[in-house]
């Protein structure tokens, strides 16, 4: 698999303070990261970094095995607040974006039907909805057919079918090659598609690496729904772990519990669940003092 994103303990100052500090990450063909953080710590400016905008002061990387911002066509950007001309149609400014990447009126079209904007296309941008000039924002990044590529807070302000629409796509564009980055509060969302996750957390790496990775590295209880009609606190080993009709245990119990419902008592349709992303978030940034309310909720 090829390496999209190579960066290693990267660091740089901003208005004088550090804004990131020893930032690793690796980045393979077709592989989703999920860019997580609290506010201000440092997600955007790590994705002005992978476009070139800024140079690190320290550290180094690499993107598609260049420098930063060397292949523009190669890589695609949805910035956080995108804002189009009001006055010019949705489907001319795609063209005009087209046009300064010398990319055929084809793609255009294509692009239109695939994000269901042909409706639209003679519409002024002040008129268009917000889902629809979202639309138009991530199709003017995939114009080029990128092979990689960075979305800041894609889904806000969508309504929930809009923002389920834009991670299907996502998936699909996972599954051709394409390497995303994403920069999200949404965790729900992209926790079934990623591959990859990077917390930051005051510009350093809180956490990172794969879901699996992270579960096991965070020792949070696990749950297992159980199914009623049985007299599970009957059973020594299971009633130390049980919590009303679900077990709450720490991984490493997992063989052991799930031995003893599938053998002892034939019980094969319980739900197992890990911990969740949101769970994980609010675990790795527990000392930050915004997430403490939020890991009282969870
Ligand atoms: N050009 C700049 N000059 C000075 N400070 C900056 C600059 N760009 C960003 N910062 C500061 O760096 C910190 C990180 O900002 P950044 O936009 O990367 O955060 P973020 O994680 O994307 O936040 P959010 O989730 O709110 O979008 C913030 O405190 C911000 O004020």
């Amino acid at each position: 698999m090829m390496q999209t994103i190579n960066a290693c303990e990267l660091a740089i100052c901003l208005g004088g303070q550090p804004r990131l500090q020893q930032v690793s990450l690796q980045l393979h063909s077709g592989e989703l990261l999920a860019l997580l953080g609290h506010n201000g710590a440092g997600k955007s400016t790590l994705i002005k970094l992978l476009l070139g905008l800024y140079q690190p002061d320290s550290g180094s990387l690499t993107v598609l095995g260049d420098k930063p911002g060397r292949q523009p066509l190669q890589v695609g950007y949805l910035p956080e607040n995108v804002s189009f001309y009001p006055q010019m149609q949705l489907g001319e400014l795609l063209q005009y974006f087209a046009d300064l990447k010398g990319i055929n009126r084809r793609r255009v079209k294509q692009l239109l039907a695939e994000f269901g904007l042909q409706h639209c296309a003679k519409q002024p941008l002040r008129v268009c909805s917000k889902g629809e000039r979202q639309r138009l924002g991530l199709a003017q990044a995939l114009l080029s057919q990128p092979a990689l590529l960075l979305l800041d807070e894609p889904t806000v302000g969508l309504d929930p079918l809009a923002s389920t629409f834009m991670y299907q796509t996502l998936q699909t564009l996972r599954s051709q090659g394409c390497s995303i980055v994403v920069c999200t509060h949404e965790l729900a969302l992209v926790e079934p598609v990623l591959d990859q996750l990077l917390i930051l957390e005051h510009g350093r790496v809180a956490a990172s690496g794969t879901l699996p990775a992270l579960q096991q590295q965070a020792q949070l209880p696990w749950q297992i729904r159980l199914p009623s009609g049985h007299a599970w606190h009957t059973d020594p080993l299971l009633a130390p772990w049980l919590r009303e009709q679900q077990l709450l245990f720490p991984a490493s119990l997992l063989p052991q519990l799930s031995q003893r419902l599938t053998q002892h008592w034939h019980c094969v349709d319980y739900q197992l669940q890990p911990p969740d992303l949101r769970q994980l978030f609010c675990h790795f940034l527990a000392g930050t003092d915004a997430r403490a309310t939020l890991a009282e909720a969870v």
